[in-house]
């Protein structure tokens, strides 16, 4: 058995560096906050100019300090307005170009880790849905108060050169309201995430009763499922209800709060003017300005759910990113023959800890291009996980598999995909046409490739009886096509581009006595030009082509050799499977199909007295 070898240093993750996202966007935020330094200065606009007119125009009676103030402050509050409007145009557009960036990196993270088995098919939806969260704060209100909290203490020193009485006061009211955001922070941060949690549930069970609606009516079970689904929003939507009252309950709080402290800033101002120690200017001025210096903090406390739903999406993120290995580029290496070497394969169920887990162990066998090799079992028996880790879907949790020579991810992904031909044993095809389907997406596909893959699957036939042949659009289930003809244009797909390796789970599940002839044909001539052809399966049907036979019970390998050899080792009536003249040297299953007593062998008779076999 052989280890994987231990990596000498942590391998770099897509979330290495400080920021979930790259440049670019950083840049424009930083345009943000310089802007801001600006808009808070001119905020003071207001009070210097209240200041003025009480302490200045009025004591002196001078109209023509009036009119030069007024034209000034006029200007001031002109040029005030366009800077606050770039700054929320400019953070929206920061916002896009954070969303941008990285959107195709967390689909692609989220889609790395949506292969697995057993991972959520909904993850990668999920994580562009925290990507548009983040990109819409950044249009909020509450994000740009967030540049303008570092402003606060300019505002606290600005009246505290007033008088530094009302400086010690509006500093004690900052913290009072500070302190009031941080309890609103602790008190929303676990409600905010039930309530996340509960609506992803009740999405997650919206989304598979709207895909599987046909299945839940035909078993009745539309209602019942209907009802857990509508309980599932109810809870969802009394969590986020209580989020809403609590939070809402602060945000007023804070409102009154700070209109209370304005009114006492105005009390505290007119005891010192009575006392002689401020002008009146001053005394309304230190009320505006501290109405300026804790309004973000009010904005904050408002907008926290909004805050505090952003910074779990950007946590979610960040645990996404640092959890995928960054792609590095790939030497291109020689296209693959099809030599295959699997040793000591083992797999395991993400997650499992310990000795548990195991879904394969120790699994060794060879091939060479031109072979073909049936692997058998029971359900369960580990055959379709084998064949996701022969597509390097599933790696190794121990032993290695190489493809002519080299492990599967020392291939650039590409070039091991167009090198493997798989069909999947539960097929799904995309929104499109037939077309796009075969060639797999790509768009310099040529229509002679296209029709080649289609004849060798001997889906040709099948296509042109449909209404628009090869530019039928079929929708994401498959909509219109039957399982076989599903399975035969999924067959066609993996034959595109003449793939040196063909891995085929359960290829003939849906075939009629036609698809299984055309399968068996395809499999054939693909040995023929020296591709390695692996077939999953449970019907002897589907392994008349093959040389080999290697089969799996609870995971391990009990028997494997020549087809004859194996069948007559592990089955009860290998000669009904093998047809007339096995055990003759040479002797090939019947063409015609394998019999018993006349009648077909629809699956492997196991010959349970004897054990393994091998
Ligand atoms: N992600 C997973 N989480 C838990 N168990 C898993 C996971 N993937 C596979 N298994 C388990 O691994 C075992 C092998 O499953 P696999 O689908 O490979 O069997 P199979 O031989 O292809 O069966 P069938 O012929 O019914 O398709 C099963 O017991 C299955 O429950």
């Amino acid at each position: 058995m052989i280890a994987p070898q231990p990596h000498p240093q942590p391998l770099p993750t897509l979330a290495d560096g400080t920021s979930v996202a790259d440049g670019g966007s950083g840049r424009l935020f930083v345009v943000v906050a310089v802007v801001s330094i600006f808009t808070n200065l001119l905020m003071l606009t207001g009070p210097v100019f209240m200041l003025q007119v009480y302490d200045r125009v009025l004591s002196s009676r001078s109209e023509a300090t009036l009119v030069v103030l007024f034209t000034l402050v006029a200007f001031l509050y002109v040029v005030f307005g366009l800077l606050d409007h770039a700054r929320a145009r400019i953070a929206a557009r920061a916002g896009a170009r954070y969303q941008l960036q990285l959107d195709a990196k967390v689909f692609r993270a989220a889609l790395g880790r949506a292969v697995l088995r057993g991972a959520s098919r909904h993850l990668p939806m999920r994580a562009t849905q925290d990507v548009a969260l983040l990109q819409q704060i950044t249009g909020s209100p509450v994000f740009l108060a967030l540049f303008d909290f570092p402003w606060v203490p300019l505002f606290i020193g600005v009246i505290a050169l007033l008088h530094p009485l009302l400086g010690l006061f509006a500093g004690l009211a900052a913290l009072a309201l500070a302190g009031l955001s941080l309890v609103n922070m602790q008190r929303s941060r676990a409600r905010q995430e039930n309530t996340f949690a509960a609506q992803q549930r009740a999405e997650a069970l919206g989304r598979q009763i709207s895909v599987e609606a046909g299945q839940m009516r035909a078993l009745g079970m539309q209602g019942a499922a209907l009802g857990r689904w509508a309980e599932l929003r109810r809870h969802a939507l009394s969590e986020a209800i209580s989020g809403n009252d609590s939070s809402g309950g602060f945000s007023a709080s804070a409102r009154a709060i700070r209109l209370f402290l304005q009114s006492a800033m105005l009390a505290l101002g007119a005891w010192l003017v009575l006392r002689s120690e401020l002008s009146a200017g001053g005394m309304i001025a230190a009320s505006i300005i501290l109405g300026r210096a804790l309004a973000p903090l009010d904005q904050v406390i408002g907008g926290w759910p909004q805050v505090q739903a952003a910074r779990a999406a950007r946590a979610r993120l960040r645990a996404l990113l640092a959890a995928t290995p960054a792609e590095t580029p790939r030497t291109k290496l020689p296209q693959p023959k099809g030599h295959l070497a699997v040793k000591g394969l083992a797999l395991r169920i993400p997650g499992a800890e310990g000795n548990s887990g195991f879904v394969l162990r120790d699994v060794t066998f060879g091939m060479r291009p031109g072979q073909a090799l049936g692997v058998i079992g029971d359900s369960g028996a580990g055959k379709s996980s084998l064949a996701e880790a022969l597509v390097g879907i599933w790696p190794p949790a121990l032993g290695e598999i190489r493809l002519d020579g080299a492990l599967l991810d020392h291939y650039d992904p590409v070039q091991l995909g167009r090198a493997i031909g798989y069909l999947p044993q539960r097929v799904s095809l995309f929104a499109g046409s037939l077309r796009d389907n075969i060639a797999r997406l790509d768009p310099a596909a040529t229509d002679e490739n296209v029709i080649a893959a289609a004849q060798a699957a001997g889906a040709h036939e099948v296509i042109f009886g449909l209404p628009n042949g090869y530019d039928t659009i079929i929708d994401a289930e498959g909509g219109g096509l039957s399982g076989g003809q599903m399975q035969r244009i999924a067959l066609a797909r993996a034959l595109y581009g003449d793939p040196a390796l063909l891995v085929l789970d359960e290829p003939n599940s849906d075939l009629d006595d036609a698809g299984s002839r055309a399968l068996n044909l395809a499999i054939r001539n693909a040995k023929a030009r020296g591709a390695s052809v692996i077939i999953m399966t449970h019907r002897p049907g589907a392994i008349l082509e093959c040389d080999l036979v290697l089969r799996l019970k609870a995971g391990r390998v009990v028997a494997l050799g020549p087809m004859e050899d194996v069948l007559r080792k592990t089955t009860r009536n290998s000669g009904a499977i093998l047809g007339p003249g096995a055990g003759q040297e040479g002797a090939a299953p019947s063409a015609a199909g394998p019999a018993q007593g006349g009648q077909p062998v629809a699956r492997f008779p196991w010959d349970t007295d004897r054990k393994g076999g091998a």
